[in-house]
C-alpha cells in the first residue's frame, strides 16, 4: 500500500510497506532531481546525513549507477561525528563504504567531508568557513534572503528521539540562528562530539527528504503538525521544516 499526502506547501508524505520500496522510491526521486538540476545549472549539490540513510541509498548506487551523471555531484554532510574519517563512527566513512565506492564516479574534489581535528568547535568553524568560501566563489548559490547557502537536496534521517542531523531535543543547538554550522560536545547518542548544520541553513534547501524507515520511528513521525520533527524544532521561528517530500516505511 502506498499513500501520498499533499498539501499546499508541497509537503508530501509517502508511506510504503517495505524498506525496499522506500529505497526504490528514494532512488527515483534523487535521480530525477539530479537530472533536473544538472540540466538547469550544470551541477547537483547534495547534503547527506549518516545512519540508516546510506543503506537506503543502495538502490540509487546500484540501479542508477550508469544513469546518473555523478561527475556533476557535490556532496556535503548535514552532520558529522568528530572522529577521524576512517573511524567506524564517521558519517563520511559510512557514505564512502556504502555509496561512493559503489558509484565510483563522484570526483574526490567534489566531496566535502570535515577536516578532522580534536576540537569540535574548530571543526564546525572550519566547515562553516569552507561553505562561506564556496558561496563567495559562487560554487554554492545563496537562499532568497542571501544569508545561507541553498543546497539542491538534503537527505535527512530521523532518530527515535526525533533528532535530525545532530540537532537533538533538549540541546540548545536547535535554537542556533546565526551560525550555519555548530558543534555539540554532549550528544545523547554516541559519539558525544559532533558538528551539525543548523535549522536556518537546513530549511533553505530547495528540497528536503526525510527518509524514515523502521517501526521504532512510527511514533516520532506520526505526531501531528510536523510528522515527528516537532520535538527538535523550536516552535518559533521555525515551526516546521520546509520538507517537500518525506518517505516512510512501515
Ligand atoms: O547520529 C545520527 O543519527 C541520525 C539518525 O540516524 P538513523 O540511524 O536513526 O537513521 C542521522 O540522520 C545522523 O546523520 C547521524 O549522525
Amino acid at each position: 500500500m502506498a499513500q501520498l499526502i499533499k498539501n499546499k506547501k508541497k509537503r508530501e508524505v509517502i508511506k510504503l510497506v517495505t524498506e525496499e520500496q522506500v529505497a526504490v522510491a528514494l532512488a527515483q526521486y534523487t535521480a530525477d532531481l539530479s537530472e533536473k538540476y544538472i540540466k538547469e545549472k550544470g551541477c547537483f549539490n547534495v547534503v547527506l546525513s549518516g545512519g540508516t540513510l546510506i543503506h537506503t541509498m543502495r538502490v540509487l548506487a546500484e540501479v542508477y549507477k550508469n544513469a546518473v551523471d555523478w561527475s556533476k555531484w557535490r556532496v556535503f554532510w548535514v552532520d558529522e561525528r568528530v572522529v577521524p574519517l576512517d573511524d567506524c563512527d564517521s558519517n563520511y566513512n559510512l557514505a564512502n563504504e556504502g555509496f561512493f565506492k559503489k558509484v565510483k564516479k563522484i570526483p574526490k574534489q567534489n566531496i566535502y567531508p570535515i577536516h578532522y581535528s580534536c576540537s569540535a568547535h574548530e571543526v564546525a568553524c572550519d566547515y562553516e568557513s569552507r561553505l562561506k568560501t564556496l558561496v563567495q566563489n559562487k560554487v554554492l548559490p545563496t537562499s532568497a534572503c542571501g544569508c545561507f547557502p541553498k543546497f539542491d537536496l538534503m537527505l535527512l534521517g530521523i532518530g527515535p528521539d526525533g533528532h535530525i542531523a545532530s540537532l537533538f531535543p533538549n540541546r540548545p543547538q536547535r535554537y542556533e540562528k546565526k551560525h550555519w554550522v555548530t558543534s555539540i560536545l554532549d550528544s545523547p547518542k554516541p559519539p558525544p562530539e559532533r558538528i551539525t548544520m543548523t535549522f536556518p541553513l537546513i530549511k533553505c534547501a530547495s528540497n528536503i527528504a526525510m527518509v524514515v524507515t523502521g517501526k521504532e520511528l512510527a511514533r516520532p513521525v506520526q505526531r501531528k503538525h510536523s510528522v515527528g520533527i516537532v520535538d527538535v524544532l523550536p516552535r518559533r521561528p521555525y515551526p516546521v521544516l520546509n520538507c517537500r517530500w518525506r518517505l516512510r516505511g512501515k
